[in-house]
């Protein structure tokens, strides 16, 4: 392959990537795709994935393309599938078009594809590449890919503070600590996500509901009824069944609870439970995930208290800290951020700072987990 060749690759992987993104909020559990179609050096068909049971990326584009597919070259940022789900294959798809050349961003972990897509190109003929931009293509789907690899949803962990590291007065008060622009950027979050997960102490002692309002999300009117055609499932930790039936949080619409006490003690109507193992009174939080994970959930954002946010940090559960950060003390008295009462600073876990960036008159910084060994 030509170096000129390479760097055609890589900018119309880009534009796919950029169609891919519009998917944002939508295509869970599917992932967000998009895809280009180029023929004499021209773009003649785009298309991405919008929700599960509707077309992926691929027909849309070829939908798009019509008879100028033909001979063409298809820039997509996960491998086309193989087989027969909800939709059928769009490797055969793009077979039957009679495309020249189909470059991908990465392999499909889907253990329903995992490779043979592209054998099914090649098979046929067609001229074949992967891995172009993949940490790009990668960063688009950390819940599908975590899910498919690990059979675990990816866990965001939003943590909100001062700038003396705490979340609320003694007195439980924390309205607001972060200005309107990062709380439309907790919106966002929400919305990305495919459930919202918090405690009962958080909807016991604030009201939390945890919904996604249109009204506060700061985007434009045709992203917002996107998101608004699929809210994120709610759901509630509540080991003891604690949160009653007539709180704000069940009033606000659809949410599932996460138990570990027996059936017979769960709500006998009302929203939806799942027994998990635990201990005392405490879910078994690797347990709710794998649950989770088993519904097809890819993203969970915790939105929780010092004391459920400590629960999954210590267990090595977060795969991203959001911490937007105000600038305000809070004093000595107000809430920690976590529970995770540390003795030597030698235990104290690492993270890796991988962004940080103003938001109104507050800052985001995003924060990832250093596995010990690499410390
Ligand atoms: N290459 C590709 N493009 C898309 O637009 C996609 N949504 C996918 N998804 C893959 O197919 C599975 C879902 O299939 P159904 O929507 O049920 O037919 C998904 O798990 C991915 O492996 N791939
Ligand atoms: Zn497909």
């Amino acid at each position: 392959m030509t170096a000129e060749q390479a760097v055609l690759d890589a900018h119309y992987m880009a534009r796919a990537l950029e169609l891919a993104r519009k998917g944002l909020y939508t295509t869970h559990p599917n992932p967000r795709v998009g895809c280009v179609i180029v023929r004499d050096g021209q773009i003649v068909g785009e298309g991405w994935h919008e929700r599960t049971g509707e077309p992926h990326a691929e027909p849309n584009a070829l939908r798009a393309a019509g008879e100028k597919a033909r001979g063409a070259t298809v820039y997509v940022t996960l491998e086309p599938c193989s087989h027969h789900g909800r939709t059928p294959p769009c490797a055969d798809a793009l077979v039957s078009a009679g495309v020249a050349r189909v470059v991908a961003g990465m392999q499909d972990p889907n253990p329903e594809v995992a490779g043979r897509g592209m054998q099914r190109l090649a098979q046929a003929g067609i001229d074949i590449r992967s891995g172009v931009l993949e940490s790009q293509a990668r960063a688009l789907n950390p819940g599908f890919l975590k899910r498919m690899e690990h059979g675990l949803p990816f866990v965001r962990v939003k943590l909100a503070m001062s700038l003396d590291g705490r979340t609320a007065m003694a007195s439980g008060e924390s309205q607001w600590i972060t200005g309107p622009a990062a709380r439309a950027a907790v919106q966002r979050l929400r919305a990305e996500a495919s459930v919202v997960l918090t405690g009962a102490d958080t909807v016991l002692a604030d009201g939390a509901r945890l919904t996604v309002r249109a009204a506060e999300l700061g985007l434009d009117e045709e992203t917002t009824a996107l998101v608004m055609s699929r809210p994120p499932l709610r759901v509630l930790i509540d080991g003891r069944l604690r949160v009653p039936l007539n709180a704000p949080f069940f009033k606000a619409g659809p949410a599932l609870v996460i138990t570990c006490v027996t059936p017979e003690n769960q709500f006998p109507r009302g929203p939806e439970c799942l027994v998990v193992p635990g201990v005392e009174g405490q879910v078994d939080l690797r347990s709710a995930l794998v649950a989770l994970a088993a519904r097809g959930v890819n993203d969970v954002l915790v939105e929780a208290g010092p004391s459920l946010a400590g629960a999954f940090a210590q267990q090595g559960l977060v795969d991203e800290y959001v911490i937007f950060v105000a600038g305000k003390f809070l004093g000595s008295a107000a809430r920690p951020l976590l529970d995770w009462p540390l003795e030597k600073l030698a235990d104290a876990p690492q993270l890796k700072i991988t962004d940080m960036r103003a938001v109104g008159d507050d800052w985001r910084v995003t924060a990832i987990p250093v596995p010990a060994a690499s410390v």
